[in-house]
């Protein structure tokens, strides 16, 4: 039997902002059902990546294949189908606080609907059986009909990811998905997400700033350094020395030459 294809594969991938260098020369694939977690300290290049894998930026040099289409070769309508299939849950979650938690988790189906049915969605909500079998899938099925901006911020981390269950994408992408959370969401909001993978079977890739639930919640830890892959390892190859060289902060250079 032949391996399953990649979702995400990246071929000597470099990004530059302007002339500084974010990500460099990265060669990576993903697999169906793969739980990955992305670690480095800020400024590594961990949301640059992810947002390479959403086709949401295009790489300054190099290859970004996405479920077999190389995007870059994409016309803006393709792109979108693509793009359809990835899930993102952003740092800033982007929900709308003024508007019903349901309103928020039917914005999944935004990339499908027309624009009249997401007008109509608004004052007559659409598809109420499903949004509501997301939240109970979160946790919070009781929020429905509640503003989202009375919810704490672990509750409207649940309506994000409720809102990418109902897009129904093959990969779930989650850039730091617990820094404004306390240890204890922290824990549930993790627990959820490595759970809802094993169960629909998602691809889950998470950037994250604690290493431990990325050995404890993944199979496979990428440790990003200056824009590099330092290391792309099993969870439980992960070792202290590795960490540590992560993390090591450069010496400040000097400023010419002395004495
Ligand atoms: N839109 C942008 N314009 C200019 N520079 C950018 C932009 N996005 C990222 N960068 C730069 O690219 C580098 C990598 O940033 P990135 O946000 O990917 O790191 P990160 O590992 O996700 O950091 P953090 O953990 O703090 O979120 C940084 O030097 C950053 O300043």
């Amino acid at each position: 039997m032949n391996p399953p294809a990649p979702i995400f594969a990246l071929k000597n991938v470099s990004k530059k902002f302007g002339q500084i260098p974010s990500l460099v020369d990265i060669n990576l694939e993903i697999y169906p059902g793969e739980r990955v977690a992305f670690v480095g300290s800020s400024g590594a290049g961990k949301s640059t990546l992810l947002s390479l894998l959403n086709g949401s930026s295009q790489p300054s040099q190099g290859e970004v294949w996405i479920l077999d289409r190389n995007i870059a070769r994409l016309r803006p309508k393709s792109l979108r189908q693509v793009q359809r299939q990835i899930g993102t849950i952003y740092q800033q979650l982007h929900l709308v606080d003024n508007l019903r938690v349901i309103h928020n988790v039917n914005a999944g189906h935004l990339g499908r609907w027309s624009f009249w049915q997401a007008a109509v969605s608004l004052i007559y909500p659409q598809e109420v059986e499903t949004a509501t079998k997301a939240l109970i899938q979160v946790g919070i099925p009781e929020k429905l009909y509640d503003r989202t901006d009375r919810l704490s911020g672990g509750q409207q981390q649940r309506v994000a990811i409720a809102r990418v269950l109902v897009q129904d994408p093959v990969a779930i992408l989650a850039d730091e998905p617990i820094s404004s959370l306390d240890p204890e969401r922290s824990r549930e909001i993790m627990n959820l997400l490595r759970d809802l993978s094993e169960e629909t079977g998602k691809t889950l890739i998470c950037s994250l700033h604690a290493i431990e639930y990325a050995r404890s919640h993944f199979q496979r830890v990428i440790g990003l350094r200056q824009g590099r892959i330092l290391f792309d390892a099993p969870a439980g190859e992960v070792s202290a020395a590795m960490v540590e060289e992560l993390y090591r902060i450069e010496p400040p250079r000097r400023q010419g030459r002395q004495g």
